[in-house]
């Protein structure tokens, strides 16, 4: 054999042995599967094609070809179809295309090329799915897309798993996408098709200028590159592991919040904020972020990372009661120890008490009252409590949330006051007076807004056998 050829016939046998040992590491085996092929007719997916078919009989795969001639580059395009038609026809793989106007649908939707042509791909390769009984999707992302991705993500302030770029296997409806080349180079790739005297279409990624991918690819990647031509090994290991790290803590997140969320409702979740602050703060962080993504089904590309710093704010913040406004209109409402995650207006949860003898009413907004009866000496009086001539009461005291056109006569004011006027006077956020306690006696006669106002109920009376002291615990 000549020198040429044995070295052809080396970095063709090296080639597979990478994605072999590849598809190992992934316990991913090809035998028997039944795959659809996302072809473009570029280099990468036309090797990955080529790859699969020299594979087909040995692993006895079943392999079907998806196009979507996205009508960009109008006959050009449609000549790429045409092209990877006939080379499906050479290699007898049943091909099935789509011809869609994304340009169209971008205007209509308003959304950017990229998200457009990848929901109508995705679309369509899972109805070629459905229609061969295929579980399995090859598309043909490499190695260098997978360092792009990763940088453009962290520069955007991506979170979580995101970070960890293009995963190796995903789900995708009832089956699995799968790429195969992620160990591989776009150069490895390019070199592959010489070898094999594939001649793709076109790289598509020429046309991409305008796309900040493409910034990325001709002036990050080739830095790196230089400074280390392994790099992309570096990055892929870096992803699987930040994968593997990212599944371990998004499991334990979930169960730490499980005991942390005090209400779970399609729109709505509340946690408490004490038992929260106890879990680690890796956790804390997923935690917020599982929340968010789960009342939000569609992620608004708004949101960042300065979101969830402003709702650690909220949380670390020393008044008991804040509100945060969230991209689409989800708020988060803390109100003592209770944080809100919740769409629209806020409905507050009716409650009533009646109150005999000393005791301690735990009230809905997570606060108490304390009810103490006083015999003998000077009560004192502290800025949470209020004191009462226990014989100027009339009993049973009633606890509850206020109602409509409630008033109270104040300490050395004559007259008396709407409670709507005082909260606003007293700048008492709009959520939290619809859960603040209100305390009447029998006859309904307001005699105390606890922390807020005193009543001309209240003080010590020198004559009084007995008083009444109420506490207001936050
Ligand atoms: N028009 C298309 N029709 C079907 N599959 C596609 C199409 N465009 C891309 N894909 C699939 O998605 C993968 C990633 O797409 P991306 O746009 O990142 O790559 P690409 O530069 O188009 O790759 P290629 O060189 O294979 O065309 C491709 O390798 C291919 O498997």
């Amino acid at each position: 054999m000549r020198l040429p050829n044995l070295l052809r016939k080396c970095a063709i046998y090296m080639f597979e042995l990478k994605v072999e040992s590849f598809l190992q590491r992934h316990s991913f085996s090809l035998d028997n599967k039944r795959i659809v092929v996302g072809v473009s007719g570029g280099p990468d997916s036309l090797a990955l094609l080529h790859y699969l078919l020299k594979e087909r009989e040995k692993r006895n795969l079943f392999l079907v070809v998806a196009h979507v001639d996205h009508m960009f580059r109008g006959e050009e395009s449609f000549l790429d179809a045409m092209f990877v038609e006939d080379f499906c026809g050479q290699y007898n793989v049943p091909f099935e295309m789509v011809q869609v106007n994304v340009t169209k649908i971008m205007k209509e939707t308003g959304k950017s090329s990229q998200i457009a042509g990848r929901e109508v791909r995705y679309d369509f390769y899972h109805t070629i799915m459905k229609q061969y009984q295929s579980s399995y999707l090859a598309l043909g992302h490499h190695g260098d897309d997978q360092i792009e991705t990763m940088l453009m993500r962290l520069t955007r302030g991506s979170s979580g798993k995101a970070r960890a770029g293009i995963p190796f296997s995903r789900p995708f409806y009832e089956g699995i996408i799968f790429r195969p080349f992620l160990c591989l180079t776009k150069e490895e790739l390019q070199h592959y098709c010489d070898r094999h005297k594939l001649i793709p279409r076109i790289d598509p990624s020429n046309v991409k200028g305008i796309y900040s991918r493409n910034r990325y690819r001709k002036q990050v990647l080739p830095f790196l590159k230089a400074e280390n031509s392994h790099v992309h090994e570096h990055f892929q290991r870096f992803s699987e592991e930040l994968q593997s790290d990212e599944e371990f803590l998004q499991d334990l997140t979930v169960e730490r919040l499980n005991t942390v969320l005090t209400k779970r409702e399609e729109d709505k979740m509340t946690i408490d904020i004490n038992r929260f602050l106890e879990m680690p703060l890796p956790l804390q962080r997923r935690g917020i972020q599982l929340i968010l993504n789960y009342l939000y089904k569609e992620k608004p590309a708004s949101l960042s990372a300065i979101h969830i710093d402003q709702v650690f704010s909220l949380i670390d913040h020393h008044e008991p009661s804040g509100t945060l406004d969230l991209p689409y209109g989800l708020k988060v409402i803390r109100s003592y120890f209770q944080l809100s995650f919740q769409y629209g207006q806020i409905k507050a949860e009716p409650y009533y008490f009646e109150v005999n003898e000393p005791g301690t009413i735990m009230l809905p907004n997570g606060g108490s009252i304390i009810i103490d009866f006083i015999t003998g000496g000077k009560p004192d009086e502290s800025w949470n409590s209020a004191i009462f001539n226990a014989a100027s009461l009339r009993f049973p005291l009633i606890i509850r949330n206020r109602k409509k056109g409630d008033r109270m006569t104040l300490k050395g004011i004559q007259g008396s006051k709407k409670l709507k006027d005082i909260f606003i006077d007293q700048k008492v956020p709009r959520q939290d007076r619809e859960v603040w306690p209100v305390i009447t006696d029998r006859e309904g006669l307001i005699i105390w807004l606890p922390n807020i106002k005193r009543s001309s109920f209240e003080g010590v009376d020198p004559t009084a056998e007995q008083h009444i002291k109420l506490t207001y615990n936050t």
